[in-house]
C-alpha cells in the first residue's frame, strides 16, 4: 500500500516543523534570558506533559478529570522525597531524605503515580459525567490535604527545597534544564502520537463513543479505561518530577484544585487530541499572566470566561480553529490502496465447522422488577442457517439479543453458544469467541473514518504488543497496513470501499446500517445478531441488504435476524421464531409460521392475515 506522495507545499511544511522541533535544543547554547527559557519555556514544556496526560483521558477516553493536580502532585512529592537531600533540607520538619540519584528517583516517581492513576481509574468504571468529576476533585483534595498534613514525610505547607541538579559536574538548574525537559517531552507527545494511531487509540475512541458497540467488538472497557489512567498518571507523575527541579523547590500550593482547572482550561482551549493544541493551550495558560502582570490575580477568572468563550466559538478548541483555516498543516495521510495491495490480502471468515450449535437458549428468561421480558424462550441457530427472530414490538427481541450478547445477565436458564454455556462471560469476552452483533439504534463511532470503524471491530486480531506500539516499531506499521487492507475489503463485501475515509457521521442512513455489518463481520463470527438491520430502509436497499445477509450465511456464519420486514424474513429465513409478550408462541419454515394462526392473531388481530 503506498501513502499520498507529498505536496511540494507539504514537504517544506515537514522540514520547517522538524526546524521548530530542534529550535529548543540549541537554545541554552545561545539565549541569555535565564527568565524567559529556563524558568517560561521549562513550565511551558512541563505542564504541556501534564496537559497531555490529561489529553488521554479527557480527549480520548472522554472521562472528565479535575483530579490531576493530585497526580501531579503524587510524581513531585515521590520526587521529592526520594531525591532530596538533608543537606538542602536543613532545620525542616522532614525525617526521611533517601538522597537517591536523579533518574532512579524520576522512574519510581512515574511508577508510584501510575499507581494512584489506577486507583483513580476504578471510579470511572461505574460512574461518568459529573459523578467522576466530582470524584476526581475529591481524589485531588485527599492527595492535597495528605501533602499538607503529614509533616514529617513532606515538610507539610514549608515545602521540600531540591539540591542542585548535576550530572557528572555540570549543572542543569540554568537554561539547560531544557536538554533534560524537552527530550522527556518530545519523548511523551511521540508515545502519545504512536498510541492514537494504532488499535489502541480506536479503541480508546470507541469506548469514548459507545461503551456497547465497543464491548461488542471484543474491547474490554475495564482494559482500556485502567490503561488510559494509569499511562496518563505515569505522565502527570513524570511531569511532577521534572517540576521538582524547575524551581528546585515544591510546596503543596502548587498542587490545589486551581491547578487542576487551569490545566484542564488549557486542554480545552488548546482543543483536544491534538499535539499543537495542547501545546499551544498550555503555553497561553502560562504567558498570558506574565504578560499582563496586572491579570495574575484575575487569572481563573479571565480564563474562565476564556473557556466559555472558547465552548461557544470554538468547540475544537483553537487547534480546531487552525484546522479550519490551514489545512495543509494537519492533514493526516490517507491511505490509497491498489489493486495490487489488495491482491495480497483476502480477508478470511472462520466458519463453524467443530459441530457445536453456534447458539443455544434453554429455557432463558429476562426479567427487569415485575415485567417479563423473555419468558423460558429456547431457541436454537445452526450454522450457515439464518434463524428469524419476530414479534410485535416490545415483545423481547432486542432483549433477548443483548442476554446473548451479556449486556443483560438472564435472570434463569442457559445461554450455550458453541457448546460452552457462556452466561457468566462479559460482552467482550462474547464477541472475542466470535458473537458479533449490529444495532436497533445505530451504536457507530462518529470522528473515526468508516475504515477506520471496520478496524475497530477488527480489534481481537491484532496482534502487537502495548509496548511495540508506544514505540512505533515497523512490524506495528506493517500490521496496521495489512488490517487497513483487511478493513478495506470488508467495505467492498457491504459496498462502501468509495467512502472508506469518510467520516462515519456523515453516512446516509442506509450506509450506516451496512457500516455496522462490516464492523461486525470485521470480528470474523462464527454467529452473528443482526438487530432491525434494514430498519427505515427503502425497498431497493433492502433488496441489497438479503443480498448481503446471503452472502454471510453462505460463508458459513449462523445469522440470528430480527426483522419488522415479512418480505425480507420470509424471503431468507431458514426458520422462524415469533415472540409475543416474551413467549415463544411459534417456530418453524417460514410458510407454516406465516400460516400460524397464533402468529396471526398476536400480529393483525384474529382477523387479519401477514402477507408475504
Ligand atoms: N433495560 C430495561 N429495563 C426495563 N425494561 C426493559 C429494558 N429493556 C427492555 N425492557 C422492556 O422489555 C420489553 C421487551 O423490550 P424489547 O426492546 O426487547 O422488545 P422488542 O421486541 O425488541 O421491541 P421493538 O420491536 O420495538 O424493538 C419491553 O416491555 C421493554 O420496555
Amino acid at each position: 500500500m503506498k501513502k499520498a506522495e507529498l505536496t511540494g507545499t507539504q514537504r517544506t511544511i515537514k522540514i520547517l516543523q522538524l526546524l521548530l522541533i530542534l529550535v529548543p535544543f540549541t537554545l541554552p547554547l545561545w539565549a541569555s534570558s535565564e527568565y524567559y527559557v529556563h524558568s517560561i519555556l521549562g513550565r511551558i514544556f512541563i505542564y504541556t506533559i501534564l496537559v497531555v496526560s490529561l489529553d488521554l483521558v479527557v480527549g480520548y477516553i472522554g472521562d472528565i478529570s479535575i483530579g490531576h493536580a493530585g497526580l501531579f502532585a503524587v510524581g513531585a512529592y515521590t520526587m521529592g522525597i526520594l531525591n532530596s537531600t538533608a543537606a538542602a533540607n536543613a532545620g525542616s520538619t522532614m525525617h526521611i531524605f533517601l538522597e537517591w540519584p536523579f533518574l532512579p528517583s524520576l522512574i519510581v516517581a512515574v511508577i508510584v503515580t501510575g499507581f494512584f492513576g489506577f486507583l483513580l481509574g476504578f471510579p470511572s468504571l461505574r460512574t461518568s459525567g459529573p459523578y467522576l468529576a466530582v470524584t476526581t476533585i475529591a481524589y485531588g483534595l485527599i492527595i492535597y490535604t495528605f501533602i499538607n498534613e503529614q509533616e514529617g514525610l513532606t515538610n507539610g505547607t514549608k515545602g521540600i527545597q531540591m539540591a542542585p541538579l548535576n550530572f557528572f559536574g555540570i549543572g542543569f538548574n540554568d537554561n539547560k534544564f531544557i536538554w533534560i525537559v524537552y527530550p522527556f517531552l518530545l519523548l511523551v507527545m511521540y508515545f502519545k502520537s504512536n498510541l492514537s494511531k494504532s488499535f489502541w487509540g480506536r479503541a480508546f475512541e470507541a469506548i469514548k463513543f459507545s461503551n456497547i458497540a465497543a464491548e461488542s467488538s471484543g474491547i474490554s472497557k475495564v482494559r482500556f479505561k485502567l490503561t488510559a489512567f494509569i499511562m496518563s498518571a505515569c505522565i502527570a507523575g513524570l511531569a511532577g518530577a521534572l517540576f521538582t527541579h524547575l524551581d528546585s523547590y515544591i510546596a503543596p500550593n502548587t498542587f490545589s484544585m486551581d491547578f487542576s482547572v487551569l490545566a484542564l482550561m488549557a486542554l480545552i482551549f488548546g482543543g483536544v487530541r491534538s499535539t499543537f493544541g495542547n501545546i499551544i493551550g498550555m503555553a497561553l495558560v502560562v504567558i498570558l499572566p506574565d504578560l499582563f502582570t496586572w491579570f495574575k490575580d484575575y487569572r481563573l477568572m479571565v480564563f474562565g470566561i476564556l473557556l466559555l468563550l472558547t465552548l461557544f466559538f470554538l468547540p475544537n478548541g483553537l487547534a480546531g480553529l487552525f484546522r479550519k483555516h490551514f489545512p495543509k498543516l494537519f492533514e493526516k495521510p490517507k491511505p490509497i490502496f491498489t489493486a495490487s495491495d489488495r491482491s495480497k490480502i483476502e480477508f478470511k471468515m472462520e466458519e463453524c465447522k467443530d459441530g457445536h450449535t453456534p447458539l443455544d437458549l434453554d429455557q432463558v428468561e429476562m426479567r427487569f422488577g415485575g415485567l417479563v421480558a423473555v419468558n423460558k424462550l429456547s431457541l436454537k441457530v445452526l450454522p450457515g442457517t439464518i434463524h428469524g427472530l419476530m414479534g410485535p414490538n416490545g415483545s423481547g427481541k432486542s432483549t433477548t439479543v443483548n442476554v446473548i450478547t451479556g449486556l443483560y445477565n438472564q435472570t434463569t436458564g442457559v445461554v450455550n453458544a458453541f457448546g460452552k454455556s457462556i452466561g457468566k462471560l462479559k460482552p467482550h469476552e462474547r464477541a472475542q469467541m466470535g458473537i458479533a452483533r449490529t444495532f436497533q439504534n445505530l451504536q457507530l463511532f462518529g470522528d473515526l473514518t468508516v475504515l477506520e470503524n471496520v478496524q475497530v471491530g477488527l480489534h481481537k486480531h491484532y496482534k502487537s504488543s502495548f509496548f511495540a506500539v508506544l514505540l512505533g516499531l515497523p512490524s506495528v506499521g506493517r500490521e496496521e497496513k495489512e488490517k487497513q487492507i483487511e478493513a478495506y475489503r470488508l467495505l467492498e463485501f457491504v459496498g462502501l470501499e468509495t467512502l472508506a475515509n469518510e467520516q462515519a457521521k456523515n453516512l446516509a442512513y442506509g450506509q450506516s446500517r451496512r457500516l455496522e455489518i462490516a464492523r461486525a463481520m470485521a470480528l470474523k463470527p462464527k454467529l452473528i445478531l443482526l438487530d432491525e438491520p434494514a430498519a427505515g430502509l427503502t425497498t431497493l436497499e433492502i433488496n441489497e441488504f438479503n443480498q448481503i445477509i446471503l452472502k454471510i450465511k453462505s460463508a458459513g456464519i449462523a445469522v440470528l435476524l430480527i426483522e419488522h420486514h415479512m418480505d425480507m424474513m420470509m424471503k431468507i429465513s431458514d426458520e422462524i421464531t415469533v415472540l409475543d409478550f416474551g413467549k415463544k408462541i411459534a417456530e418453524g419454515k417460514p410458510r407454516d409460521v406465516q400460516a400460524n394462526p397464533e402468529v396471526v392473531k398476536a400480529y393483525l388481530g384474529a382477523e387479519g392475515a401477514i402477507n408475504a
